[in-house]
Order: structure tokens, then sequence, then C-alpha cells
């Protein structure tokens, strides 16, 4: 089944074509991640997704439904985390979850939204006392309220110390494997390698990309990163020849392989023929990270 599925949707704001004829499929129970330097496109792209903006061009079906026409009853089945939701300060956390799950015909129950977000020792306090990353986790709840078939995620962790973004990346993937499907955005690119099964990278209101973080990976074709202390004594002149040629910082040698398991072979038996140690050696393939940064690149700069 096919949650949402776009095809050569368009939208510009005057000489500005925010989104350009972009496509994508987002599967039935998937973390979808969209990705994209500011201005890409995303947001534009999310909110036609979610029925608050118009497009000019192209098809659109969310849960089956056009989310153009689709009504209260596409609403009651989307659930939408904002960025920075305003609040009623004066309310409880459960006070507002109670009224919220009122509006959705399956509402969730508010006790168990409040123990999901991990919110359930601050149940009785008050909004204006919450703190940031808090509030945050009250947006997620407040989005969760209608216990939603599609939830869209807006940089939920932004503003979250470490432990509390590790708390909301097992939340994200528990509601993952509970059946919702969740189109993500994220700038942080660890957060969209963790969780999610396919991205796409926006750029210029274009798709650079869509796929597994794997295959993006993989399709950008870039280095493995192999590092080690060069040992006290020896140049760079003394290393083997490897596949590229190394560099150095202070002590620190990088290598930007090409063959990183032939080049940590010759490596190895180099410094175990030497008796030397290689301290601090990793071998580090590319990242989610990298991709991105090869597919963004603004080749102007
Ligand atoms: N209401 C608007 N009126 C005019 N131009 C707009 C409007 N909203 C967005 N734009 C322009 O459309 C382009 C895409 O904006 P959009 O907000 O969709 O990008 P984004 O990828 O969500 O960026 P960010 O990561 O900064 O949130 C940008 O050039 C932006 O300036």
């Amino acid at each position: 089944m096919t949650a949402i599925e776009v095809a050569d949707l368009s939208r510009a704001y005057g000489p500005v074509r925010a989104v350009d004829q972009i496509s994508f499929t987002v599967h039935d129970g998937e973390i979808f991640a969209l990705l994209g330097p500011n201005g890409a496109g995303k947001t534009t792209t999310v909110e036609i997704l979610e029925g608050y903006r118009t497009r000019d061009a192209g098809t659109v079906r969310v849960l089956g439904t056009d989310p153009a026409t689709g009504g209260s009853a596409f609403r009651a089945r989307i659930g939408v985390v904002l960025q920075s939701a305003g609040f009623e300060e004066e309310f409880t956390v459960l006070e507002l979850l109670r009224l919220q799950t009122r509006l959705y015909p399956k509402g969730h129950n508010p006790d168990e939204l409040i123990t999901l977000v991990g919110l359930a020792d601050k149940r009785t306090t008050r909004v204006k006392g919450l703190s940031g990353g808090q509030r945050r986790r009250l947006d997620l709840a407040l989005g969760l309220a209608g216990a939603p078939d599609l939830l869209f995620l807006d940089e939920p962790t932004t503003g979250f110390d470490p432990a509390a973004r590790h708390h909301a990346w097992d939340l994200i993937a528990s509601l993952r494997d509970r059946g919702t499907t969740i189109l993500l955005t994220t700038h942080y690119l660890e957060e969209a390698q963790r969780l999610a099964d396919r991205v796409a990278v926006m750029r210029d209101g274009r798709l650079a990309a869509v796929g597994a973080p794997d295959e993006l990976r993989a399709g950008c074709d870039l280095p493995t990163d192999i590092g080690f202390d060069l040992p006290a004594g020896l140049t760079i002149t003394d290393l083997p020849t490897l596949s590229a040629p190394p560099s150095t910082t202070r002590q620190q040698v990088r290598v930007r392989s090409r063959a990183p398991v032939e080049d940590a072979w010759i490596l190895t038996g180099w410094a175990r023929s030497r008796g030397v140690c290689l301290h601090d050696f990793t071998v580090a393939p590319p990242t989610l990270e990298d991709a991105y940064l090869a597919l963004t690149r603004d080749e102007s700069r």
C-alpha cells in the first residue's frame, strides 16, 4: 500500500519555483525523511501534502485522498507536529491532551500519550513550567492525539539534549513499529540515517536523490576515510603505497581510500613488519551526511 503518492508536483511563489516537478512515493508503515538545504522546498512540499497549501500542478494522493479537497475526515487521519506550536500556557499537560484527544473520533488515551512521550512526571505541570525540550515532547504528544495513520514530523528533535534526542528517536521508531507512517523533515543527518527507511534529498525545488540511506551512500561513490597516528620518528614518506595519497594534520594521517580493505591490510602488515603501532586506527565508511553534502554541493560557491 502507498501512503503518499506525488507526481510532477509544482508550486511557485511569483518567480521562485519552490517545488519544481517532483515525484516520489512513501510506502505504508515506513519512515521517510525529506532532506535539503534551507529554501530547498521541503516545507512547501509538506504543507501541500498536509492540505495547508495549494499546488500549481501535479497530482497528490495522501492516504488515498487529495489533501486539497480531503476536508475534516482527511485531517482526522493525519498528525502534524510543527517546530513551535503555540500552547495555552495556563493548561496542565494532562488538560491540554484531554482537550486535544477529544477532538478526534479515535483519539488516543491522554495518560497513555503522556507516558509514551516521557512526560509522566509532568502530567499536572502547567505548560508555562515546561522546558524547551519538554514542550517539544508535548508537541509530539499533541500530534499523536488523534492516533494518526500518517504523522508529519518537522525537525522533531531541534533543541533536544543528547539523551532526550535518543529517547525521541526510540519513540519515533516505536511509532513506526506500531504501523504509523512517518514523514520526517530534519537537518540532522544522523537522525535521518538512524530513523529513515528511505530519504529524499531536495535541492532548488527538485529531487536530487531518493532511496534508502545505504543506497544514497553507495550511489555517491564516496571514499572511505582511513585515519591513524603517524608512529613516532616516522614521516609520511615512510608509509607504504596506498590506493590514494595520505595527508597529515599534525601527526594524524588521513587516507581517502578507494580500496579500504586492501589499504587497511597493507597498512597493518607494514606496521607489524616495522614493529610500530598505529594508534587510533579507524576505517570510516562514508556517512549519509557525506552523501547529502555531495548531492547538495553548490558548485558556484
Ligand atoms: N509564502 C511564501 N512566499 C514567497 N516565497 C516563499 C514562501 N514560502 C516559501 N517561499 C520560498 O520558496 C522557497 C522554498 O521554501 P521552503 O520554505 O519550502 O523551503 P525549506 O526547504 O522548507 O527551507 P527550510 O529548511 O529553511 O525550512 C524558498 O526560496 C522560499 O524563500
